[in-house]
């Protein structure tokens, strides 16, 4: 039976206009056979007008979306959105810890290595900060690497599964191949080839946009998975795996994208095996990301606390 109804509040969507009212129940099914009866809405806001507004569209929710700032150009890296996109989450998630401190929280701006850590440290200043609870959205990334695979070799996209690990960002992004399910055989020019399209797909449609922007649709899918994945698992379904970046103990990095199992209270497990038995080259690269995770990191939690957050 399902636990309670669920609400999703997305801030920053990328359609113009007013916010959206509160839509009425309806039922949702994506990537998955569950219909979630007890879904009560979706309410989304592409700008916002006054603090009370958003207060007001906050109250009662048990899912955020926070796709809210600036996307890249070319040439660009996600850092350098950080100038504009730290202060946008800190803001709104500061929103979040006034009005519905106890709501799932999804961010998607970007540099998301360093809006998720600065998120958790706005939540903790507020007293508020449930680590189970805060997702930053690397579904992208699983999205992208499910497909090259599956292109590669011939496999239908449903049945495969390459998990992602490490942050969302160039080398930081990892595609753990040796894991792929169904099991795949790749010679070491497909390891290199595949991996590095992965990591570089975000900055391919940047290029490709050429100044309108990155990613939106293949983003909207992913967080559309995403927000489903919360839902079922808000909704009792005790089979709820994905990969995501959160606060995490499997490496010597305070936050690090694994697998994890999601329940009614958030991460309910980070799950280590997709990190042991790494062939050489994952083991090589893990390592190598590590720095440039680790500073990002850093840079997050330094701006939050050079904030003055009134609890
Ligand atoms: N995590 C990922 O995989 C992933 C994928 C795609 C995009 N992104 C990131 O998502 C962000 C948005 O990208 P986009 O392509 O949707 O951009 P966009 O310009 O199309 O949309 C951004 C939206 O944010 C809103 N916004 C701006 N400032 C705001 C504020 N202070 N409060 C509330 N809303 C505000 C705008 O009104 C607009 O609707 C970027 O940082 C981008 O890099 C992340
Ligand atoms: O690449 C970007 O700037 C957007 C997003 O992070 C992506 O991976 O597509």
């Amino acid at each position: 039976m399902a636990a309670s109804a669920a609400a999703t509040f997305t801030i920053g969507t990328a359609q113009t206009g007013r916010s959206l009212p509160q839509s009425n129940p309806f039922g949702l099914k994506f990537n998955s056979l569950v219909n979630f009866k007890t879904f009560s809405g979706l309410k989304a806001m592409s700008s916002i007008r006054c603090a009370s507004e958003l207060a007001n569209c906050l109250k009662g929710v048990d899912v955020v979306v926070i796709p809210a700032g600036v996307p890249r150009k070319p040439g660009m890296t996600r850092d350098d959105l950080f100038n504009i996109n730290a202060g946008i989450v800190r803001d709104l998630v500061t929103a979040v810890a006034d009005n519905c401190p106890g709501a799932f929280i999804h961010i998607i701006s970007n540099p998301v290595n360093s809006t998720v850590p600065i998120a958790a440290e706005i939540l903790k200043q507020k007293g508020v900060y449930d680590p189970k609870k805060l997702f930053g959205v690397t579904t992208l990334d699983v999205v992208r690497a499910n497909t090259f695979v599956a292109q590669k070799k011939n496999l239908r996209l449903i049945d495969v599964d390459v998990p992602v690990v490490g942050g969302h960002a160039g080398i930081t992004i990892l595609p753990l191949l040796s894991k792929t399910r169904p099991t795949a055989n790749f010679t070491d020019e497909e390891i290199e080839a595949l991996t590095v399209r992965i990591q570089n797909a975000g900055t391919e449609v940047v290029e490709a946009k050429a100044g309108a922007g990155s990613a939106t649709l293949s983003m909207a899918y992913a967080a559309a998975r995403f927000v489903e994945s919360s839902l079922r698992a808000l909704d009792g379904d005790a089979d709820v795996y994905e990969c995501s970046f959160v606060e995490s103990d499997l490496t010597d990095l305070p936050f690090f994208a694994s697998r994890v199992k999601i329940g009614r209270k958030g991460v309910e497990a980070l799950i280590p095996t997709d990190l042991q038995g790494l062939s050489e080259y994952e083991q090589k690269a893990l390592e190598a990301l590590k720095p440039e995770l680790k500073a990002s990191i850093e840079k997050g939690i330094a701006f939050a606390q050079k904030q003055t957050v009134s609890a």
